[in-house]
């Protein structure tokens, strides 16, 4: 067991909106109060770590040092198989956000073009697996933190299909379903990401008897 959280305050330490919603969402039954690093005008760390574990505890450190509370940071990514697990750690930075026109004419989704250009380049049978990771980790002022990591399996698929949650979730099916997560109802998402995996970890862990 690792150090346990003492006060019912808790830093949320990332700049992702679609994160925080869901960090809250899943903190929600334990009484916790969230402030986000947003709110409190807190710089964002580099990500300079070549691992989620390495840039999870960065980020929670950085805030837990700034704040003087104990923070709590998530790191995340996609890794397809076929691409050597890329772009993993990097996926924040292969976002390439571009909105372009549907079918219908509104400017309607995101494209991940980039992953599914080199999956194509690998032929029509390429394997579409590919997994999202999570690690959170919980750091307190004093550099002591805690890490819980957490995964879901699935395929990538295209086009992309879906306009709730955020990020990647349009272009990914997890497995044993054939909708994507952005098709999924939040309360669905929040029972099998790799977000709630971790979550899990980190609740028992924490919160545990
Ligand atoms: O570092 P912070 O401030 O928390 O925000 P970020 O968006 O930069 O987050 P990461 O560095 O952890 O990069 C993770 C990226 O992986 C993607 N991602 C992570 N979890 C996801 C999820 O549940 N659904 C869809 N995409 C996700 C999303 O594009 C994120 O930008
Ligand atoms: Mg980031």
């Amino acid at each position: 067991m690792s150090r346990r959280l003492e006060g019912k305050r808790l830093l949320i330490a990332t700049h992702n909106a679609g994160k925080l919603k869901e960090i809250g969402a899943l903190l929600a039954p334990y009484g916790i109060e969230c402030l986000s690093a947003g709110a409190l005008g807190l710089a964002e760390p580099e990500e300079t770590g070549t691992t989620f574990v390495e840039n999870a505890i960065l980020k929670a450190r950085a805030a837990a040092k700034a704040a003087q509370m104990p923070a709590l940071a998530d790191d995340s990514g996609l890794s397809v198989a076929a691409l050597g697990g890329r772009p993993g750690v990097y996926t924040a930075d292969w976002a390439e956000r571009q909105w372009f026109e549907g079918p219908s004419g509104r400017d309607w989704y995101m494209a991940m073009g980039k992953v599914e250009g080199l999956l194509c380049e690998l032929g029509p049978a390429a394997d579409r697996s590919c997994w999202f990771s999570c690690v959170l980790a919980l750091a307190w002022p004093d550099g002591d933190s805690a890490v819980y990591e957490g995964r879901v399996e699935g395929t990538y698929s295209w086009p992309p299909r879906g306009t709730m949650g955020f990020g990647y979730d349009p272009v990914f099916v997890p497995q044993g379903k054939d909708i994507t997560f952005a098709e999924l109802a939040p309360e669905e998402k929040h029972r099998i990401s790799h977000r709630a995996d971790a979550f899990a970890k980190l609740v028992a862990d924490q919160f545990g008897a």
